[in-house]
């Protein structure tokens, strides 16, 4: 039936109940991540796989196991020993796995993902332990089409990939940054319904500009310069087409790649394959879902709004490109937007008179706009273009400072600041203080975790503006129309599909908590479907006539979720035979 990997199918018996065919017996069948039970082989499958003897006698159920590995996972000394322990049990055990993520996602997200996953990212060769995903470099590209052959998985429909040049705002990361495609991926997994076996994390190692690492002489990457210019293409381009070969359903996530990267990959590849850059679109998305929140919160419109952009790069364009999206939606015409959204990149104000890089250009004020301001860095911008809303994307942690976050605050009753860089040691702002700055008259959002902060009595719910509200349910929605392209309008739904759920399900909050993750990524990959639908790239036969409940049971029904299943051998398949 469904082609899943080299060492197992999935089929179903003659009641429709699925159950595993593992073409692999013994000792190996232990060592398969995606196949290991563990202790939950039963007695009868013990022996009929060759596995008698090789476990302790007891046989614990799914549950015993998660409460075993849960008590295991609260003895780890630090954030750093948890994310090592969970990433162990992800290569022995992925069932196991996500069924403890998925009990304890609060907890656990902000150690498999942002911001302990950055520490792994820098730590990565220290921790390195076994071999997971795709390590494309730039020894072996010129054979892309035989390393995809090596990937066991037959119907891979979810690439996270990676050159890691732009890791979080920790910069260039060499071939740490896989820790990132991985952590996405987990997500895709645990709040996007797409199965394990479906997911593939890549690391395009085109070299590190960082001196420090490739002196390491524990450092696992490509020990030179990153390439660049026509042989950075070439690498790029022999992935892409390698990856069409073997896995013609697969959705390409870009990931971390340094702005001038981050545009020309995209640009490059997204009519060539379906694919779409997390750090541009995906945090355009979240960022406009909780402005428009946010507003809904101060009773007044996107429209009303003056917007300053803090970080020119791919989340900063990304977020200046959506806004304008939502203004334009509003009604506001382009010269409306132009005076009422500001970009400002490390040389302050975007304005049309100045040099820039090309990708910035649309975002540049008019000079006519800011010509009789005082100065164009962050100040004299919320002072003299009397912004309301602040939401930075520039890396820098601490940068909003008490004087332009007051300024904020004098401009409007209730200021929205979002420091939305990452990790945490990035944030513009902490919470914390903009509240106390702003008289607890702020609505604030964060990229990494916050605690709740108490002002004057009051309890403020911190969301986290993070692209994990969006990838998810975005690529998910992907993989099940079997979109050719993601449209630009696919992307504006998904933020427009997350404001609504919270609207409905956490009306006083910008962001829900990540608990509900897994709720706001199926309502977004709910709408994104629909709007592959409308815009006529959906090439799944089977949800192109659904109507919203058709479609919801649809993405229900396809919502992978861990279960042990019941194995049999392939016919022919001997004990200990591969
Ligand atoms: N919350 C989220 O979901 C989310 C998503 C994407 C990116 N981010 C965060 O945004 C930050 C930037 O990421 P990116 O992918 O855009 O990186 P990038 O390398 O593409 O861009 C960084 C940009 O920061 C700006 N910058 C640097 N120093 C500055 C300064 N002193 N003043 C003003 N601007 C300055 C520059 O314009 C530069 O282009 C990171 O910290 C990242 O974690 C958050
Ligand atoms: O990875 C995250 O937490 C969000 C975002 O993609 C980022 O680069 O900061
Ligand atoms: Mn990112």
């Amino acid at each position: 039936m469904a082609r899943i990997s080299r060492y197992y199918d999935v089929n179903r018996d003659e009641d429709g109940h699925r159950y595993i065919d593992v073409k692999v017996t013994g000792f190996p069948l232990l060592h398969l991540p995606l196949l290991n039970k563990a202790t939950a082989f039963t007695d009868g499958e013990r022996q009929r796989l060759g596995l008698e003897g090789l476990l302790p006698p007891g046989v614990s159920s799914l549950d015993e196991q998660k409460h075993r590995s849960y008590l295991r996972f609260r003895q780890q000394s630090s954030p750093l020993e948890k994310h090592a322990y969970l990433r162990a049990l992800q290569d022995q055990n992925e069932i196991l796995y996500f069924a403890m993520l998925e009990d304890h996602l609060e907890e656990m997200l902000p150690i498999i993902y942002t911001p302990t996953v950055g520490e792994a990212v820098q730590q990565f060769s220290r921790l390195y332990r076994s071999p997971r995903g795709l390590a494309v470099s730039t020894r072996n590209v010129l054979r892309a089409p035989q390393l995809l052959q090596n990937v066991h998985q037959e119907d891979v429909r979810m690439i996270v990939a990676t050159d890691s040049s732009a890791i979080l705002g920790i910069g260039d990361q060499g071939f740490g940054g896989m820790a990132i495609s991985i952590g996405k991926l987990s997500l895709y997994t645990v709040a996007g319904g797409v199965g394990p076996d479906k997911t593939l994390p890549v690391e395009l190692d085109v070299g590190t500009n960082r001196q420090d690492l490739i002196e390491d002489p524990l450092y696992i990457g490509e020990r030179h310069a990153r390439l660049t210019g026509k042989a950075y293409d070439d690498f790029i381009d022999a992935f892409v087409r390698a990856v069409q070969d073997r896995y013609p359903k697969a959705i390409i996530q870009w990931e971390d790649f340094s702005k001038d990267a981050a545009f020309h990959v995209l640009e490059r590849y997204r009519k060539v394959v379906p694919s779409f850059n997390d750090d541009i679109q995906g945090t355009g998305a979240v960022t406009l879902a909780g402005v428009l929140r946010a507003c809904a919160l101060k009773g007044e419109a996107l429209r009303d709004q003056v917007v300053a952009i803090h970080g020119a790069g791919a989340g900063g364009a990304g977020v200046a490109a959506a806004i304008r999206e939502g203004m334009r939606r509003e009604g506001l015409t382009e010269d409306e937007i132009a005076a009422r959204v500001f970009v400002l990149d490390s040389r302050g104000l975007l304005t049309s008179d100045r040099a820039m890089e090309d990708y910035k250009r649309p975002l540049a004020t008019p000079a006519a706009v800011a010509a009789a301001w005082s100065g164009k860095d962050l100040l004299s911008v919320v002072r003299e273009g009397r912004v309301t809303v602040l939401l930075g994307l520039s890396g820098q942690g601490g940068i909003f400072s008490e004087p332009v976050v007051r300024a904020v605050g004098a401009n409007t009753e209730r200021p929205v600041v979002f420091p939305l860089s990452n990790p945490t040691a990035n944030t513009e702002a902490l919470p914390e203080d903009v509240l106390r700055w702003t008289d607890g008259r702020a609505i604030v959002a964060t990229g990494s975790p916050f605690p709740d902060v108490e002002w004057d009595g009051m309890n403020h719910q911190i969301g986290q503006g993070n692209n994990a509200f969006i990838f998810p349910g975005l690529g998910f929605a992907a993989v099940l129309t079997r979109a050719a392209e993601i449209t630009d309008a696919m992307v504006t739904a998904a933020a427009y599909a997350l404001a609504e759920y919270t609207a409905q399900a956490w009306p006083g909050r910008t962001y829900p908590p990540t608990r509900a993750l897994r709720a706001a990524s199926r309502r977004v990959a709910l709408r994104v479907a629909r709007q592959a639908i409308d815009d006529g790239v959906a090439r799944e036969e089977k949800v192109r006539h659904l109507d919203d409940a058709g479609l919801e049971a649809f993405i229900e029904r396809r919502f992978w979720l861990p279960k042990y299943l019941p194995y049999r051998t392939a016919p022919g398949a001997s004990p200990d035979a591969t």
